[in-house]
């Protein structure tokens, strides 16, 4: 459902410290409600612990992370977000509808809510693509199917906000292409505001927006277009590495400037150290 201010996700200096390393560095983004914002950078940069801040699940955070209009980790969010992390989480020994009953039945208990389970369990099927394997045992399937049993989960409350943590890691061409599919139809039909993390940089231009992180800082946050035209690149990998060379080279021009300072200064002192020397 579109939030009234547009705004699902609001960071404002977002501090996360974990194993006593600064994992995340003060930093500002927005999540835009309705919209596909990709979550993007190399593989240790913190899109993770981004998204596990997001949904309340990480410790020592810091700053400001508003969720629907709420502090992250509100227990009133909890069935207003539908989260995938990088493992499947399935019962194996369970089948694909028995897996989805069972978290169903957790999230509509009762009797009265049977239909309405029952609806919910057989659209989530359909939308990852799984009615043909419903009756089948998680543990027999591949490792994209059973991934996307973990999605249909996530989806089965119908959340207005969806955290995918890299959904098609592993996922043939085809198989991508669906679920990139499955994401503009919520985003489009539901209103369900998707942040979703890749390290696939083709995937960049498939999302409305974009954040690119690195190395625990935002090195962008623009619409794949934008970012093409501002970094004048025909793609957004193309785009992203300029920004990386900007970055390093303006560190690098921080780092020589302060040589060159001091260098100036201990020539200075040494001017002066041998003016006091020739005049003892
Ligand atoms: N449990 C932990 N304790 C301490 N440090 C951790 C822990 N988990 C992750 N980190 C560190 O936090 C940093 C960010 O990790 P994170 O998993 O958020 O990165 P990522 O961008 O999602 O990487 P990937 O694309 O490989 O999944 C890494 O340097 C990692 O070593």
């Amino acid at each position: 459902m579109m939030n009234s201010s547009g705004v699902a996700v609001l960071g404002r200096g977002l501090t996360v410290v974990r194993g006593g390393r600064t994992v995340l560095r003060g930093i500002d983004f927005t999540v835009h409600s309705g919209r596909i914002t990709g979550l993007l950078g190399p593989s240790g940069c913190g899109k993770s612990t981004l998204m596990r801040a997001v949904v309340g699940t990480q410790a020592r955070t810091t700053g400001t992370l508003e969720v629907l209009g709420r502090p992250a980790g509100h227990p009133a969010l909890r069935s207003r977000i539908g989260y995938v992390t990088q493992a499947p989480s399935v019962y194996d020994d369970l089948t694909v509808r028995q897996n989805l009953d069972y978290f169903a039945a957790v999230l509509l208990p009762g009797r009265a809510a049977r239909d309405a389970r029952r609806e919910a369990v057989a659209r989530a099927v359909a939308d990852v693509d799984l009615t043909s394997h419903a009756d089948a045992l998680a543990g027999r399937l591949s490792g994209g199917q059973r991934s996307r049993v973990s999605l249909a989960v996530a989806l089965l409350g119908a959340p207005e906000l969806l955290v995918l943590d890299e959904p098609t890691v592993g996922l043939d061409p085809v198989l991508r292409r669906d679920l990139w599919d499955l994401f503009h139809r919520l985003a489009a039909d539901r209103g369900t505001t998707i942040l979703v993390s890749s390290h696939v940089m083709d995937e960049a231009e498939r999302c409305h927006r974009l954040i690119l992180l690195r190395e625990g800082a935002i090195l962008a946050e623009d619409t794949p277009g934008d970012l093409r035209a501002r970094t004048r690149s025909a793609t957004v990998e193309e785009g992203f590495l300029r920004l990386v060379d900007a970055a390093d080279g303006k560190a690098g021009e921080r780092a020589g400037a302060h040589a060159e300072e001091k260098a100036e200064k201990s020539a200075g002192e040494s001017a002066g150290e041998s003016a006091e020397e020739n005049a003892r």
